[in-house]
């Protein structure tokens, strides 16, 4: 079991700035308590809860990074070249614990331990050899080609901080340390819902007025993609105040955060903010100066975080790429907020209002001569549209401040991953 602990107590307010939602926003996450403890090979993507300090050191002892010729430097005396016997043959795995017998080298492989005594390897390339002895015309210097003991990570060092995603490399370093398994953040609870009597599932006959829900996908979708989230789809609530305060008291009362999509604007229809209001919710963020998405709705609901994301289909994405997500990587207990903008320039002209940060569509298939894309702008902003966030290749930040984009001015994008 895990649970949020209520950790801010915002009031709504006025229009905030992206970046004032978002640290309200994640102000209002607090990680989920508690801890899982997985297999090493069951932990992909999921969140270290504690350090991770290390019993076996990495390497576990001194190797060979090349196949070559173990050797002792003070056998080197004099001037080059040098002509040594070869006393011994050491292989990955040799399980002897050899000493190199002075006057002589080693014929060593990557990866074998180097003999007591030995203090530099040479690689093959760089020896002659002949029957039985090798000659070298170059001092190596002091260490060469030696893996140290826990020059990596040494025994009993942290190997991991708390708090980070375990990605392939990470659980890899684990490994290389023994690690069989570990104490991970258990899972965000999430739970999703939709709102909007003119919503039917695809597969189903469009009646009159009615729409496809999007939104659905799209959140199960993104939410799939998180190995942190524990995801409860609660389908589409029927469009009224009462059935709308049951479900997302309920939702609140089993879940660390609860998502809704649509009914967070101004018309008498949209319930998601009366609803959150008699539930006695704290609202933290009533209205952010996103294009699209100004009516995102973020609060606390008894200990969940809810997310009261707009209807409109890009204004549901954008919102929640850029304000639920870094609250939700905080819920599930990370720690490090990736920077995944580039600088790109624009490539169109676009005359629009001021006030908004905007969050555009665009492609890219040429970079200017600094190497940064050169953007073209997809669609006409429309936060209903699907096909041009569906057809990008990233998406492009417009200042809110900015009146005109024009060609060669500089902007952001991010890149959108597959
Ligand atoms: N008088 C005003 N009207 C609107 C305002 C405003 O400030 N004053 N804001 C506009 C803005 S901006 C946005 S964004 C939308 C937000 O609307 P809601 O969050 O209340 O959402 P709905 O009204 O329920 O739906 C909006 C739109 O999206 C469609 N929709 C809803 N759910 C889904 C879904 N699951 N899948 C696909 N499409 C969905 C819905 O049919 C509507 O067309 O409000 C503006 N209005
Ligand atoms: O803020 Mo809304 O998404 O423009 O229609």
């Amino acid at each position: 079991m895990s649970s949020l602990a209520a950790c801010s107590t915002g009031k709504s307010g006025p229009t905030l700035s992206v970046d004032a939602a978002r640290l309200r926003a994640i102000a209002a996450a607090c990680p989920v308590a508690g801890q899982d403890v997985l297999p090493i090979d069951q932990a992909v993507g999921r969140v270290t809860a504690i350090p991770i300090t290390v019993a076996h050191a990495l390497p576990p002892f001194d190797n060979s990074a090349m196949d070559g010729y173990a050797l002792r430097l003070s056998d080197l005396t004099g001037d080059g070249p040098w002509h040594l016997p070869v006393s011994a043959r050491i292989a990955a795995g040799d399980a002897r614990a050899l000493s190199l017998a002075p006057g002589t080298v080693a014929r060593i492989f990557t990866g074998a331990p180097v003999p007591f005594g030995a203090d530099a390897v040479v690689m093959q390339e760089q020896v002659t050899r002949t029957s039985d002895r090798i000659s070298l015309t170059e001092r190596p210097r002091p260490g060469l080609n030696i893996r140290r003991l826990g020059e990596d990570v040494a025994q009993g060092a942290q190997a991991l901080a708390a708090g980070l995603a375990l990605t392939p490399p990470r659980l890899a370093l684990l490994a290389g340390c023994g690690v069989a398994s570990l104490a991970v953040r258990p899972r965000v609870r999430v739970a999703i819902l939709s709102t909007g009597d003119e919503l039917s599932e695809p597969g189903s006959t469009l009646g009159p007025g009615q729409i496809y829900n999007s939104n659905r996908v799209f959140l199960r979708a993104t939410l799939s993609r998180f190995p942190w989230v524990h995801l409860t789809d609660l389908g589409i609530v029927p469009d009224d105040a009462a059935s709308i305060r049951t479900a997302i008291r309920h939702a609140a009362q089993s879940h660390d955060v609860v998502i809704s999509s649509g009914g967070v604007s101004a018309g008498e229809e949209d319930h998601i903010l009366d609803a959150l209001r008699l539930e006695a919710a704290e609202l933290d963020v009533l209205k952010v100066a996103i294009r699209p998405g100004k009516p995102l709705t973020v609060g606390r609901l008894g200990r969940a975080l809810y997310f009261g994301l707009p209807g409109n289909p890009y204004a549901a994405a954008i919102t929640f790429s850029q304000i639920a997500k870094p609250a939700l990587r905080r819920a599930a207990g990370l720690m490090e907020e990736p920077d995944t903008w580039l600088p790109a320039v624009a490539g169109f002209t676009y005359a629009r209002a001021t006030g908004r940060r905007e969050y555009v569509p665009v492609r890219w298939d040429c970079r200017d001569t600094f190497g940064r894309p050169v953007l073209t702008r997809l669609g006409q902003g429309a936060s209903a549209s699907m096909s041009p966030s569906a057809m990008a290749m990233g998406i492009a930040v417009i200042p809110a401040e900015i009146d005109m984009v024009k060609p060669g001015q500089s902007l952001t994008v991010e890149p959108l991953c597959e």
